[in-house]
């Protein structure tokens, strides 16, 4: 660990301006949506992390999606399980402690997964393994109707934020909408973290989630307030903690960004560890491509690098289920 409570390195951004203006045609020359792009154009080459405030998301909300995953995750483990996630749900329901796989090592928490649903045949053979619809429990008996409003704001704030990263790549606003996210995939994952065994010895690749980027376009969290457990590895190897800022949602870009802007943007690496001794939740708003896109570096952003395509092209759901459901092969 360096230097420990580094906040500052991580930029917090008043993104009012760009919710109030983006979806508006005349946005264009707007001094202050303008600023939040350079912002955003900023953070995501110098950081890969950014915390947003001024979204609009009110922080009851928040606060009740956090706190509705607190009650489910108290629950026994026998009402957990009538949700459990399985191949049939198309990996969708309950992950019990160890489930779930990071770079091949087991991490240590629960989660409740919800992606977007996909009807049978919808994308063939590639949109096989993850049909399905989601699993809701009994118990919070709130939970559904809280997840479900909540899912449909952060998409939206998720779609305005893409539009500016698109300004910020010198594209036109709807770049991504027209081109590889016009129907955008998501995942909500409710991660629940234990209180640490304190004889764990830490190396640089523990953590209750492993080290790892995001898969897909750009990620954001809505953590405790309380707890201190996210770490993100600057550009200098250091690692840093996104320590939480309450009222804000912690947003990291993915790699399909990094394909689309051939490199200009890059993820970064970042791991969970709790070591407080309260148990320790998170929602985490995945934002990502369609599940059938097939990205490749854009023109514009080729151009501006110097003419050469440096990643190939991936279809964005082949790579999904490889990266992250083929650790699953005992459900
Ligand atoms: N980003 C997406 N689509 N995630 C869906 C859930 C992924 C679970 C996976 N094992 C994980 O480690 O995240
Ligand atoms: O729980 C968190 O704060 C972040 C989790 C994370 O990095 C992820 O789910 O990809
Ligand atoms: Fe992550």
């Amino acid at each position: 660990m360096g230097s420990s409570n580094d906040v500052t390195a991580i930029p917090l951004i008043d993104v009012a301006p760009l919710v109030k203006k983006i979806d508006d045609p005349d946005m264009a020359n707007d001094k202050d949506l303008l600023r939040v792009v350079l912002t955003l154009d900023y953070a995501c080459k110098e950081v890969g992390f950014f915390y947003v405030k001024g979204h609009g998301i009110c922080e009851m909300l928040m606060r009740e999606v956090r706190d509705v995953s607190h009650k489910f995750f108290q629950l026994p483990h026998e009402e957990k399980m009538k949700i459990k996630m399985t191949r049939q749900s198309g990996y969708r329901g309950y992950q019990k402690l160890g489930e779930n796989v990071t770079k091949e090592k087991r991490d240590m928490h629960e989660a409740v997964n919800c992606l977007t649903p996909i009807a049978p045949g919808k994308y063939g053979d590639l949109g096989k393994t993850l049909e399905g619809d989601n699993l809701w429990p009994e118990y919070p008996s709130n939970l559904k109707v809280v997840l479900e409003n909540y899912i449909s704001l952060v998409k939206d704030l998720s779609r305005k934020i893409m539009r500016g990263i698109a300004l910020a790549l010198g594209g036109p606003a709807d770049a991504f909408e027209r081109g590889i996210a016009g129907d955008p995939y998501w995942a909500l994952r409710l991660v629940s973290y234990p209180v640490s065994s304190s004889d764990e010895k830490r190396t640089d690749d523990t953590g209750m989630m492993g080290s790892h980027t995001d898969y897909g376009l750009v990620t954001l969290v809505n953590q405790d307030d309380d707890i201190c457990a996210l770490e993100v590895q600057n550009r200098s190897g250091v690692w840093i903690r996104a320590n939480p800022i309450p009222e804000t949602f912690l947003c990291n870009i993915g790699d399909m960004l990094q394909v689309w802007s051939n490199g200009i943007y890059q993820p970064t690496v970042h791991r969970v560890i709790n070591s407080s001794h309260q148990r320790r939740v998170s929602a985490v708003f995945f934002y990502e491509t369609d599940f059938d896109a097939a990205v490749e570096p854009v023109e514009l952003c080729v151009e501006k690098t110097g003419g050469v395509a440096k990643y190939d092209k991936v279809v964005y759901g082949e790579r999904l289920v490889r990266k992250a459901f083929c650790c699953f092969g005992h459900l």
